[in-house]
């Protein structure tokens, strides 16, 4: 039903700390795409060989540090340098999203002027970026409990966002962990968001660990996913409390629907 994709950064870390060997790890356990967290500590070269070794898709490079992708209040150079950075590595490893942030926002001014600043630079990010084959997605984060402090936390707001800046290489990483942790209807916000939501991610509520370890229902999630049309790959962003590959065998079965 769903080609999912562990993170390498917090999956298999049985394997050690090499990101090409937690690849190998993820292709043994039966998976033939991972995602990651950024490029900061890993051996590319290294990791696009094990990519290419195990016929394994990088499906999207997220921000690591933290702020890579992520707009400063202020000065917003570093998030195109950031950018630029980050494109080179991701065409390298065949990756075709980068995951974008809000960060903090743009103190002291309305949040629908903030909104709209987010659609201004984002305008100008895939410009900078055009025919670099690469989409940027944008995650709305909890603020409950993950990130708070974040400018965007509700999906629909990304959809805004998204609609604004309103181009093939822009849309929204639905992540249902934030937002089932923000309290969301997760039938009406991927109703609204339709075709923008361009990636997905997923881990337990509360407690952020595999699905089974938390309570949220996850073969009616796995059915709302399918209803709402999306049909590309979920990101398996959690923190496991066994052992890897003992913690994807459930949503393994429920997605190859089983
Ligand atoms: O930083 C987080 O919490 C994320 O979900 C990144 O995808």
């Amino acid at each position: 039903m769903f080609q999912l994709a562990p993170n390498i950064d917090l999956l298999f870390s049985e394997a050690g700390d090499s990101a090409a060997d937690r690849v190998r790890a993820a292709a043994a356990a039966g998976f033939d795409a991972v995602e990651m967290w950024g490029p900061t500590g890993k051996d590319i070269p290294a990791l696009k060989e094990a990519l290419q070794e195990t016929g394994v898709q990088l499906t999207a490079q997220l921000a690591e540090p933290r702020m890579q992708f992520m707009i400063p209040p202020k000065n917003h150079e570093p998030f195109y340098e950031g950018l630029d950075a980050g494109v080179k590595v991701a065409q390298e490893l065949g990756c075709p999203r980068i995951v974008v942030g809000s960060g903090t926002g743009f103190g002291g001014r309305k949040r629908q002027d903030q909104l709209d600043e987010l659609i201004e630079i984002f305008t100008k990010g895939v410009a900078h970026i055009e025919g670099s084959g690469i989409t940027l997605v944008l995650e709305p984060v909890n603020i409950r409990v993950d990130h708070p402090g974040a400018l965007l936390d509700r999906t629909s707001e990304a959809v805004y966002v998204a609609r604004g800046v309103d181009s093939p290489n822009f849309g929204v990483l639905y992540d249902l962990y934030h937002s089932t942790v923000e309290g969301e209807d997760v039938v009406a916000e991927l109703a609204n968001a339709g075709r923008l939501v361009k990636y997905v991610q997923i881990a337990d509520a509360p407690g952020r660990g595999e699905p089974g370890s938390g309570s949220i229902d996850w073969a009616a999630r796995l059915t709302d996913l399918q209803h709402s049309g999306y049909a590309g790959p979920v990101g398996l962003e959690y923190y496991p409390t066994i052992e890897s590959a003992k913690s994807v065998r459930r949503i393994q079965e429920l997605a190859a629907g089983r």
